[in-house]
């Protein structure tokens, strides 16, 4: 059976054509915000690829806005507000945190009066004592790593509209959790949340955490590319973050640069590599977007799932 069936696919051009650029004005602070993104997104990405998408993702979100009015009138309910909630999944450095703060950044410029969050499922990560105790610290990402119960309650809480919950953050400066520095979400409008894991399929619990979102990405690339661009954020926080004597691969930063790179390929081959294959590319054809990235990040192709 052909994979891709329930699928629309669109080169680049085609899909950029959906949205000529010209009718958004950015601001040169907006620019300059996702310049802050390390000029890792270009202008050219920008129009092509990401305005189309957000132009997109607001017209579905005026969709739903209009089906809560509508459901409330039903219902004969006051309306409440009810947060959108976007997942963007994929492997480990594709990319996903990147478009993630690019979403953001753009939804705030389109939509000045809702509040717009982002978080990252990592916070949810069993913390580095724990995964040692359990003696799962070279499983860090497969969902046996994840506390799934908390994330799947939290989102629950979110849709609720609870006031200031607070979510458990990551840092990969550290290597662990930040149990001492959760980041609060107020009611958002609309609520970013990326992780390997926002697609995957439950082990023992009854729910997605799909089942809270409203649309769904998923970043795809090659693995071949996908190692190289985890190497080279490695190499980024060899020089940086590693070098804090309190990190967890400070060794590295201080021994042979080649042993370290050593060190990391293994890890990616180990544990990221077998992860995307096993877990997280078979949740692929769960997203309602599809963003293909080629070398050097270009999204070269959008696949829209049929609906
Ligand atoms: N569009 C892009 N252009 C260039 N580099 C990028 C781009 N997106 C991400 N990167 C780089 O790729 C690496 C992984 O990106 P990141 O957003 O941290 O991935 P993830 O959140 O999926 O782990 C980082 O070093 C980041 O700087
Ligand atoms: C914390 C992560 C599971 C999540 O990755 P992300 O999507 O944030 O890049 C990953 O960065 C990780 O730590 N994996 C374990 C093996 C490794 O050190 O790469």
């Amino acid at each position: 059976m052909d994979e891709w069936m329930n699928y629309e696919q669109f080169d680049r051009q085609t899909w950029h054509s959906f949205f000529p650029t010209n009718t958004v004005r950015l601001s040169q602070d907006n620019l300059e915000d996702i310049k802050s993104l390390n000029d890792r997104i270009s202008i050219q990405d920008l129009q092509d690829v990401y305005l189309p998408l957000i132009k997109m993702i607001q017209l579905r979100y005026q969709n739903f806005l209009e089906w809560q009015m509508q459901k409330a009138n039903f219902l004969r309910q006051s309306v409440h507000r009810v947060p959108y909630i976007i997942g963007i999944a994929g492997s480990v450095a594709v990319g996903k945190s990147t478009i993630a703060r690019l979403l953001s950044i753009l939804l705030n410029k389109l939509l000045p009066d809702k509040r717009v969050e982002l978080m990252t499922t990592d916070g949810f990560l069993y913390p580095n004592a724990e995964l040692k105790r359990r003696g799962i610290m070279d499983r860090k990402g497969f969902p046996e790593s994840y506390d799934m119960e908390k994330l799947l309650k939290f989102l629950n809480d979110v849709k609720a509209g609870e006031p200031e919950l607070k979510a458990p953050t990551y840092s990969h400066q550290v290597y662990d959790v930040q149990l001492d520095k959760p980041q609060l979400i107020e009611q958002p409008d609309i609520l970013i949340v990326e992780g390997i894991n926002t697609l995957q399929l439950p082990t023992n619990q009854r729910l997605y955490v799909s089942d809270y979102f409203d649309l769904s990405l998923y970043v795809d690339a090659d693995a071949d590319l996908i190692e190289q661009w985890y190497l080279q954020r490695f190499g980024l926080l060899l020089d940086t973050a590693f070098t804090d004597p309190s990190n967890y691969y400070y060794p590295y930063s201080q021994g042979d640069r080649e042993a370290a790179f050593k060190m990391a390929r293994d890890v990616w081959q180990r544990v990221d590599l077998p992860n995307l294959e096993e877990f997280i590319l078979p949740t692929k054809s769960r997203a309602n977007v599809i963003l293909h990235k080629t070398v050097g990040h270009v999204v070269d192709r959008i696949y829209l799932r049929r609906d």
